[in-house]
């Protein structure tokens, strides 16, 4: 088994070499490589994605990915900007169907701006469609009005897009998982406006035909933004496009405690994946050895689960960062009075221990 280690920017590196040291652990056989990605990528390379890169990961059994992105490098080229490089990997691989459970562990209901009533034993899974949508679609770019408000005037341009074939593929994913949980898919749209969601929500209930067994509801993504805060609990499976599942992703990891607690999957239709924390490169507290390295240790496990056939081992360490939790220890973003604060690297070594005891 061989696993692609990709650490990228910021953060990405020092939380990655946390999930690097809790695989190790595991005694288990596998090889990792790693390479570099994104902002270090173009400083090394000229490229965010450069091809050997790219090769690594294709051959690899598994990726582990960090995170990419600076804010200095907002004035390059849009495709040398180390964002493409993530876009590219998905698009590459076909990593089509991204996984993000927001789950809330006991330990950390108090961590939360919420009452503890509506995240005590929440478990919700957003299945985000990752390689459609206006984040690829095309013709994008900037040019002179000919029409609209003000013709005449420079305005940007991208485009909203699915396929019949895309929204299938995804719903599927998303009514065959929810037949292992609670049976109830949530597909958020927004076909009051957008004609692209409103093929999005007629082809979903096409597919729903083929799950009668499964509970279909269609919501907005204005009122899904709303009903997650307010009732978290009320979803189970959420399915949406990939510009929704990115913002509404973000705002659930707040139910679990934190951003640095969200972990990710994203598979393509060979099971191969990419596991990565659901948030960024976090340049305003890299460097400091603050980061939370749970989201990654926690993609790890999805990793070792979803792409390496290691059940056990996925939940040996979803048990030791439980067992973490429980005694007490926490990074800077789920501090709580009467907890115990630590930094990245005492992170990763208390799940360690956690693991071997
Ligand atoms: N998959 C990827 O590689 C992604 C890359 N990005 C890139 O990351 C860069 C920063 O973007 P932002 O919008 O600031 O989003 P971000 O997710 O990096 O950070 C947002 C906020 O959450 C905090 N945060 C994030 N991860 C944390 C962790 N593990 N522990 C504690 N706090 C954490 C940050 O300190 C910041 O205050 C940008 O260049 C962006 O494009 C953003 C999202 C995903
Ligand atoms: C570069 C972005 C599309 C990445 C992101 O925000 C995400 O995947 O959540
Ligand atoms: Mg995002």
């Amino acid at each position: 088994m061989k696993i692609a280690v990709l650490p990228g920017d910021g953060i990405g590196t020092e939380i990655v070499a946390e999930a690097v040291k809790v695989l190790k652990a595991l005694d288990l056989k596998f090889e990792m490589e790693s390479a570099l990605v994104g902002g270090a990528a173009y400083e090394a390379h000229g490229h965010p994605l450069p091809e050997s890169t790219l090769k690594l990961a294709k051959e690899a059994d598994a990726i582990l990915f960090g995170a990419v992105g600076d804010w200095k490098y907002d004035k390059l080229d849009r495709p040398l900007r180390p964002e493409q490089a993530i876009l590219g990997l998905r698009k590459n691989l076909g990593l089509f169907a991204n996984f993000r459970p927001a789950i809330c562990y006991e330990q950390l209901v108090g961590a939360s701006s919420l009452k503890p009533e509506l995240i005590a034993g929440l478990d919700i899974l957003i299945i985000r469609e990752l390689t459609g949508d206006i984040y690829f679609g095309q013709p994008r770019g900037r040019r002179t009005a000919v029409d609209g408000h003000f013709p005449g005037a420079e305005e940007a341009f991208d485009t909203m897009r699915y396929s019949r074939p895309e929204i299938e593929r995804i719903a599927h994913v998303a009514f065959q998982a929810a037949r292992k949980r609670s049976k109830k898919v949530t597909s958020v749209d927004k076909a009051n406006v957008l004609e692209t969601f409103q093929f999005w929500k007629d082809v979903v209930t096409d597919v729903h035909k083929e799950y009668p067994d499964v509970e279909l509801q269609h919501m907005y993504v204005d009122n899904a933004a709303m009903q997650l805060v307010k009732a978290p609990k009320a979803f189970d499976v959420v399915v949406t496009g990939n510009m929704f599942g990115d913002i509404l992703s973000d705002e659930a990891s707040m139910l679990t405690g934190s951003i640095g607690m969200l972990p990710s999957a994203s598979l393509n239709s060979s099971n191969q994946g990419l596991y990565e924390p659901s948030h960024g490169s976090a340049p305003d507290i890299a460097g400091k050895g603050v980061a939370n390295p749970l989201a990654t240790i926690l993609s790890a496990a999805m990793m070792l689960r979803f792409s390496l056939n290691q059940e056990a081992a996925a939940q040996r360490i979803e048990a030791a960062v439980q067992k973490v939790l429980a005694q007490g220890l926490r990074t800077p973003d789920i501090y709580s009075e009467g907890t115990t604060k630590v930094g990245t690297a005492q992170m990763g070594d208390a799940v360690v221990t956690a693991l071997k005891g």
